[in-house]
């Protein structure tokens, strides 16, 4: 195998408590994330050298700092690989939105060359690389739906109904490291156990923090609420509602104002990119 196309879906967050704050600044949270059928797209091809190359559809995005370049560098050096490989991002995903779509990418890059480089590293130790790159990788090396402790690292399986939901991005940047370090920030939501996640009403605690400093947040909240009841996703800006169908989530999204970006995905309990390598082998 010399090539490979890999998908690099979202999540997001059906409910987010944040339970306290640890000593190195980071904080616990308990958090039920929901895998979409919807993201990013990545082509990796073997190269003889060891180079790692990256080109995107969005320049702006190639860069040492993106998160697919550094997972592969990482996992170059963590297993002394000679190998190299060019890499295609097609970003489809909003960025910055809360859905997960960097953590996702770097999670795929680190599937994927595991994959094209032959390692044979376990599904452990590429979460535990992907850690070290975002508290999210490790949800997407996995790749289950599931209820997460820790900084979101802990992560037991769940299957839930498998919803078509209207995602919707507001034109705004937020930047989750700001939301985590602000006074205001809910930080001491009781722990529920994972029996309690059903009868628990879901709400996320960066939301009311959002919503007062970034008004185009409520703004939207309050536009979809019109349709469906509905939340924000992570550290926002996107927020979500679940739908009965694909008509009525298309019926909104048609009434959605221009500069705000919508899609619609369905809800998966397995990654996609668990089918998508099996079909390599
Ligand atoms: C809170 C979540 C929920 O899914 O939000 P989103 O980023 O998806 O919106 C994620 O766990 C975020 O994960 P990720 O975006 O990978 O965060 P990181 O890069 O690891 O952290 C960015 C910064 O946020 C703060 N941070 C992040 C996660 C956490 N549990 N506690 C924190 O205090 C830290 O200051 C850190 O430097
Ligand atoms: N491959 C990538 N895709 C998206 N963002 C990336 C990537 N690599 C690095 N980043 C950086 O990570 C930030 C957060 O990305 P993203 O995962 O989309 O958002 P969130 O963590 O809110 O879900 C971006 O603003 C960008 O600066």
């Amino acid at each position: 195998m010399t090539t490979l196309t890999l998908p690099a879906v979202a999540k997001l967050n059906l409910f987010l408590h944040i339970t306290g704050r640890r000593p190195d600044g980071y904080h616990n949270l308990q958090t039920l994330f929901q895998l979409l059928d919807v993201g990013d797209e990545l082509h990796f091809t073997l190269r003889s050298d060891s180079n790692i190359n990256l080109q995107c559809n969005n320049n702006d995005l190639v860069n040492e700092d993106n998160l697919v370049i550094r997972a592969a560098r990482l996992l170059q050096r963590h297993s002394s690989c000679h190998s190299g490989c060019d890499i295609y991002l097609d970003k489809r995903l909003p960025m910055g939105g809360g859905l997960g779509g960097g953590s996702s990418d770097a999670a795929t890059t680190l599937l994927g060359l595991n994959a094209l480089w032959q390692l044979g590293l376990s599904i452990d130790t590429l979460a535990e690389l992907g850690l070290t790159l975002g508290a999210d990788v490790p949800l997407f090396v996995r790749g289950y739906s599931a209820f997460a402790e820790g900084v979101g690292e802990k992560l037991l399986p769940v299957n839930l109904p498998e919803k078509i939901y209207l995602i919707v991005t507001p034109d705004c940047h937020i930047s989750t490291a700001e939301i985590f370090q602000h006074n205001d920030l809910i930080r001491n939501t009781p722990l529920i156990s994972v029996e309690q996640v059903l009868t628990t009403p879901w709400r996320n605690d960066c939301q009311p923090l959002v919503e007062q400093h970034y008004p185009i947040v409520a703004i939207t909240l309050q536009w979809l609420v019109e349709y469906a009841p509905c939340q924000m996703t992570g550290t926002g800006a996107s927020v979500f509602a679940a739908f009965p169908d694909q008509t009525s989530a298309q019926h909104a999204l048609a009434n959605l104002p221009a500069t705000w970006r919508g899609f619609i995905a369905r809800g998966v309990n397995q990654s996609p990119v668990w089918a998508a390598l099996a079909d390599t082998e």
